[in-house]
């Protein structure tokens, strides 16, 4: 029986299981294929998600989900956005009662606009306090290579926070605490929007000027929104909003921007699916993002134009950091 379980072993479930049992916890990571499990639990590699990264000897894996959950203290889930309430409706009873469940993921349920802690609450059907985000600037590949890097954990009980991030934590692997719960989710699911927009840029063939004027402007648009939603201002200036954002934009680790470049060189929202293949939480979150704006009355520009490139309905070389249908100057 291991102190923590993780499930989910693509590239950020397979570092975090990873950083955890090089924290000192007894990990066990659930990897939904056989060949998978096995190949990280005897051979310590897993080769699809994280090339040329050794994994520690005190992390198993299994493809059994009760056999992983099975007394586990804490519990981190990794899998994609869109498959988490399924995984949840048919194994959550098997999560020890205490356990904190902690969310790892960046993206909005398609059809309710839930972000993942709140379906967790649905259908585990437990306290808020039990709940936690861990959000940041985690490009996976870097952490799996022990690149020094910080994360924020956040919940609504500060004890919960706590005891995340005293196991998420060692050497090259530092957790932060807060207790905006709605701003660091948020932080996370909407810097995967502004780093498609900086993507398709970047995929065009515009340079720093543009970018740097998207990622700013981007960040207000973010503000306002999680701002609008009850997340305070000041966790957007930190790891999960700004943090994030700069790593994400920047980086060609980042799969929500691998994304925006295939959009931004003239390939369609299919190709772009269909050539992805990893997890690219920005592409199915634009359209509850959008709805969420809209309900709220906040302005997202950048969100907008990026659901008109994804619709085919906007040349990718027109993407600007304001709408281009502004004519009146706007206060910035
Ligand atoms: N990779 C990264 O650098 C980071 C990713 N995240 C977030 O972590 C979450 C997971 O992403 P990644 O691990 O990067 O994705 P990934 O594409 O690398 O791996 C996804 C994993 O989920 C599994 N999976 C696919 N469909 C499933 C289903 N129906 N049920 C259960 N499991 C399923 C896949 O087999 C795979 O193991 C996303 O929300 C992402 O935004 C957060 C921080 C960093
Ligand atoms: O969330 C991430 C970095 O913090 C990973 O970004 P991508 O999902 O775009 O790869």
């Amino acid at each position: 029986m291991a102190d923590v379980a993780v499930l989910g072993a693509g590239s950020w479930g397979t570092t975090f299981a990873k950083a955890l049992a090089d924290g000192g916890s007894s990990t066990v990571l659930w990897a939904r294929r056989a060949e998978a499990a096995r190949e990280i639990d005897q051979s310590r590699r897993n080769t699809r998600y994280l090339p040329g990264i050794d994994l520690p000897a005190s992390l198993h894996a299994t493809a059994d989900i009760r056999e992983a959950l099975a007394g586990a203290s804490q519990v981190y889930l990794a899998v994609p956005s869109q498959h988490l309430r399924q995984v949840l409706r048919d194994h959550g009873e098997a999560i020890a009662p205490e356990a904190p469940v902690v969310s790892l993921m960046k993206g909005v349920e398609a059809g309710t606009r839930l972000r993942m802690s709140e379906v967790i609450a649905e259908e585990l059907r437990i306290d808020a306090g039990r709940i936690a985000v861990v959000s940041g600037p985690n490009l996976a590949l870097e952490i799996a290579q022990e690149q020094p890097t910080a994360a924020v954990v956040s919940s609504s009980s500060p004890e919960t926070a706590r005891d995340v991030a005293r196991r998420a934590r060692n050497d090259y692997f530092h957790s932060f605490i807060n207790n905006d719960v709605v701003g660091t989710e948020f932080g996370g699911v909407l810097k995967n929007l502004v780093a498609v927009a900086i993507g398709i840029v970047d995929g065009v063939g515009y340079g720093e000027n543009t970018k740097a004027s998207i990622m700013t402007r981007g960040l207000s648009e973010v503000t306002d929104f999680a701002v609008a939603f009850g997340a305070e201002r000041e966790t957007m200036r930190g790891l999960a909003g700004l943090g994030d954002l700069i790593a994400t934009c920047g980086s060609p680790l980042s799969r929500n921007f691998t994304a925006g470049r295939l959009l931004g060189m003239g390939y369609s929202r299919t190709d772009v699916i269909a050539r992805m293949e990893q997890t690219a939480e920005g592409l199915a979150s634009v359209e509850p993002v959008a709805q969420l704006a809209e309900q709220r009355g906040v302005r997202m520009p950048i969100l907008e134009q990026v659901r008109l490139v994804l619709d085919g309905a906007m040349d990718p070389r027109d993407i600007a950091p304001h709408l281009t249908t502004d004519d009146e100057p706007i206060e910035e």
